[in-house]
């Protein structure tokens, strides 16, 4: 009965929940769907996962309301922003998220990707690419989080910085005060390190928690020893020069559970501050702005019941809406490039190059396959451990318990790594990255996949409008390897994947790699040098690592849509706080560099409405 009761079942202290989440899920494997669905309910009566007391509860929305600031998106940085801001009781901050809350289970390890291709992703895709995904028609996926707490919902939680040189240069690009030691204070504030306590690099008093796995699987302390016998030695991947393998440390709390920044920033504050406002399924479709001073003065947007309404600021909009989310409503405002914009009937506010320097790194994958039995199935025994002991199955990310920052032979010895390794395999998921992942029979054999990352591509791309209208997506080209050189890192990476599939370590374990010859590449020799290149570009990979949009830099940058202070160049009342401002991405997974920005931009917030 409640399972058909598709306002959602499980009501607690007043609270209306999302429907069943993981009957999304495993809409694709229905021959799950009765356990997965005893699995929600199940879920939903562990009190610490559903936290009900500290979810955000849907109020009516009035007209037009008028607070301090309005933070638009709740991903990544937009918590960070409107949680630091509403410190201040004597300022009111409304959060808008498009999206609904964020679904329990995905705060399960285990069920880290789960959300993927479900009503909590934007489902983007690129525009046909020439020079990659050529065996999808040229189209490759983009998932991006629709939900509180953003695509770091849909992540892998692993928690990484970059090389410090990469800070460094957008210093000397022209941003005072973004080298690497003026930001690693803000790495720091933001952080609950419980490996290394409080170091040169690392802080204790901060609402992230961050370690690396308390119970490592077999599999990883393999790969750590295979790594080794490459010559690779284990690191704090949080070092100024990450190089080498690592058991990775990811924002996952002591009680195993899944930390977003929605969690760490907002939910603690939801009750207790009267100041601070959260409204969900909330799209922001406009900014308000006076074009005659170029000033931002509210957010317009349209919430659950289809009703336009009107958010007006006495002090600042920030923009917190993602990489494709924050250049397009810019440029629906008037803000962009006026090339695209006039043809398309918006007033020109202020032409500046909104949606260009995407930058997003690159992948490829080689499978293989272990001589080991596949014992990690979503089962009621998984989910019980899980829930009683929070051990088994569940309670890890699988193959990501391992990374590996490393430099290819097209860098110099003192370069930062070029190439990251991932590993897929051995967590139970059903959405996800099949068949490399679970969902398989209870006697197959493990099967993993290597990913090597190009960290530092030379290609950038663009998001441009489609149409004046908010609701039509922007056009996403992120011009893959357009740059020839950005292929060779992977070459290197694969074979070098290749070599660790070879060690003694995981020979051990009966690997063996998968010497299927993909298909369009049959015409090569399988682990040559062309057949490679043709994988690349054939099975191309997004590795969900986007950035650059809404580029930060001085006023003499023609490039840059943001300065040192993430004001929008020459319109008042607006910054943009998330990764479309990085100018150049870090060679690391984006969460903590997103967190340190939306720290500092918190900062300069504090600073200029102090005076
Ligand atoms: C599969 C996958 C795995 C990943 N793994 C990792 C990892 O292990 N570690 C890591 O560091 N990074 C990882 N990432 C990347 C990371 O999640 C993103 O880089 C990060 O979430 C970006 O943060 P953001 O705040 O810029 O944007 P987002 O997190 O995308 O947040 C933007 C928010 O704005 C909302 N929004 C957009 N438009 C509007 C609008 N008009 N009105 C209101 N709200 C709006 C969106 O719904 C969203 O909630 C992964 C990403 C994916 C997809």
């Amino acid at each position: 009965d409640t399972y058909s009761n598709d306002k959602g079942f499980c009501v607690q202290n007043n609270m209306h929940v999302e429907p069943s989440f993981i009957r999304e899920l495993c809409r694709s494997n229905p021959h799950l769907e009765e356990f997965m669905v005893a699995a929600d309910i199940l879920i939903r009566s562990d009190c610490y996962l559903i936290d009900s007391c500290r979810r955000v509860v849907e109020q009516p929305n009035a007209d037009e309301e008028e607070v301090d600031f309005v933070v638009v998106g709740g991903g990544v940085a937009g918590p960070v922003i409107a949680g630091r801001l509403s410190e201040n009781p004597n300022w009111t901050v409304t959060l808008l998220e498009s999206g609904p809350e964020q679904p329990a289970a995905t705060d399960i390890p285990a069920l880290l990707s789960s959300a993927i291709s479900t009503k909590y992703d934007w489902k983007y895709s690129t525009v046909p690419q020439k020079n990659a995904c050529l065996a999808y028609g040229g189209v490759c996926g983009w998932p991006r989080g629709k939900v509180l707490g953003g695509t770091a919902v849909l992540s892998g939680s692993m928690y990484s910085r970059g090389h410090r040189s990469i800070y460094d240069r957008w210093l000397k690009n022209g941003n005072p005060g973004w080298g690497y030691d003026d930001v690693l204070p803000f790495f720091k504030m933001s952080e609950n390190n419980r490996d290394y306590g409080t170091s040169q690099v690392h802080g204790t008093g901060g609402p992230i928690p961050v370690q690396m796995p308390t119970d490592v699987l077999p599999i990883s302390r393999t790969l750590i020893e295979a790594g080794k016998e490459l010559g690779y030695e284990h690191i704090d991947m949080s070092e100024a020069d990450p190089m080498g393998f690592s058991l990775a440390q990811a924002m996952i709390s002591p009680a195993r559970t899944r930390v977003t920044m929605a969690t760490a920033y907002l939910r603690p504050h939801l009750r207790s501050r009267r100041n601070l406002r959260v409204k969900i399924n909330c799209h922001a479709t406009r900014l308000l702005v006076n074009a005659a001073t170029r000033t931002v003065y509210g957010v317009e947007y349209v919430d659950r019941t289809n009703n336009t309404r009107r958010l007006l600021v006495r002090k600042e909009v920030i923009l917190s809406a993602g990489v494709i989310g924050s250049p397009h409503l810019l440029m629906v405002s008037g803000i962009g490039p006026a090339e695209d914009l006039a043809p398309l009937g918006i007033r020109v506010v202020q032409d500046l190059r909104v949606g260009y320097n995407l930058q997003h790194h690159v992948a490829s994958r080689l499978g293989f396959r272990l001589n080991v039995t596949h014992d990690r199935q979503l089962s009621y025994e998984a989910l019980g451990q899980y829930l009683k002991l929070r051990a088994g199955p569940l309670s890890t990310t699988g193959g990501l318990q391992v990374s590996a920052f490393l430099r290819s032979d097209r860098v110099g010895p003192t370069d930062p790594a070029d190439v990251q390794l991932f590993f897929d395999g051995f967590a139970p998921n059903c959405a996800y990255a099949q068949p490399a992942y679970g969902c398989t029979a209870p006697a197959e054999l493990v099967r993993m996949n290597v990913r090597p990352v190009n960290l530092m591509p030379l290609s950038r791309g663009t998001i441009r409008l489609a149409s004046a209208d908010p609701f039509v997506r922007p056009k996403i080209d992120p011009n893959y390897l357009a740059e020839d050189a950005d292929v060779e890192p992977l070459v290197w990476g694969l074979k070098l994947a290749s070599r660790l599939i070879h060690t003694r370590a995981l020979q051990k374990l009966g690997a063996t790699m998968d010497t299927t010859a993909a298909e369009h590449c049959q015409q090569h020799t399988f682990a040559t040098d062309p057949y490679w290149r043709c994988l690349i570009r054939y099975h191309t990979r997004g590795e969900n690592h986007h950035a650059g949009t809404c580029k930060m830099g001085p006023a003499s940058d023609p490039g840059a849509v943001v300065d040192s202070q993430l004001k929008v160049h020459n319109v008042n009342g607006i910054r943009v706080v998330d990764a479309s401002v990085l100018p150049l991405q870090p060679n690391s997974n984006p969460i903590a560099p997103i967190v340190m920005v939306a720290e500092k931009a918190a900062r300069f917030i504090k600073d200029t409405w102090n005076r």
